[in-house]
């Protein structure tokens, strides 16, 4: 896979190569460009903003700077994802159809945003999604894209290693992930629960499965209609 970001603060992705991310794209499994918005302008002061038509606060990114620049950056196998407020949700299973993508590019505005037509401009020659990262608002789109890419990233083969699959994920059944516990087992007077201690493993991933579902009920009861057709069984409906 490879990633793209269009940005007008190019060291706000410095992130994406650190760490797990880091490793990922020494070892090859992502390309990732960074590329600074300015490279497109043309004048001396650089300007990517002007005042919004209509009137109302702030200012609004320049077509005529986004369209040139996302004409260099996107290809032929191209998805373009537009962090917004305005924007489609963004969810587990986006993440995972944006993991099986050939090529992604990212652009983050900033000031009140992107003029509309450089989104409807690209949406005439690949898929575009304009998606939110939750119901608030940031200053600009840099955060959004480190939080999608490191959620897209660690879904690729390889990326976690062994002793982590994405697969256990805490959606990957709905629910939400119960507490976890370490050494030592008593901890400022604090013990672990019994059960995982028992050894009893049936026993353990009952707990387990009781502490999701009532953790989700207490915290996201919304994500429990949304569960697929007979996720509940007997002994889930008594919890
Ligand atoms: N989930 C989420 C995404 C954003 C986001 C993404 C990109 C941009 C570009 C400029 N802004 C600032 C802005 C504030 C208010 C209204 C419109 C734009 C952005 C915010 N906020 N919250």
């Amino acid at each position: 896979m490879r990633l793209d970001v269009v940005t007008i603060f190019p060291e706000y992705l410095d992130p994406l190569r650190a760490a797990l991310l880091g490793r990922a794209i020494d070892r090859g499994l992502i390309e990732v460009g960074v590329h600074d918005l300015r490279n497109w302008t043309h004048d001396v002061h650089r300007a990517v903003d002007d005042a919004p038509y209509g009137g109302g606060p702030g200012m609004v990114m320049k077509p005529q700077i986004w369209g040139p620049a996302l004409d260099d950056v996107c290809g032929e196998n191209t998805r373009l994802v537009v962090p917004t407020p305005a924007g489609r949700p963004f969810t587990q299973a986006m993440a995972h159809q944006y993991a099986a993508e050939e090529h992604l590019v990212f652009a983050c505005g900033r000031y009140e945003g992107i003029d509309q037509r450089v989104i409807d401009d690209a949406a005439k020659r690949m898929p575009v999604d304009e998606v939110s990262i939750g119901d608030y608002v940031l200053v600009g789109g840099e955060a959004a894209v480190l939080v999608m890419v490191e959620a897209v990233v660690r879904l690729l083969p390889g990326v976690l290693g062994n002793a982590r699959s994405a697969e256990e994920d805490s959606f990957s059944d709905g629910l939400l992930e119960g507490p976890s516990y370490t050494r030592p087992e008593v901890w400022r007077d604090l013990a672990v629960p019994d059960v995982l201690r028992s050894g009893n493993h049936a026993l353990i991933d009952r707990w387990r499965r009781d502490q999701a579902l009532e953790r989700t009920v207490r915290r996201r009861p919304e994500l429990i209609g949304l569960l697929p057709e007979g996720s509940l069984d007997k002994h889930d409906l008594k919890v």
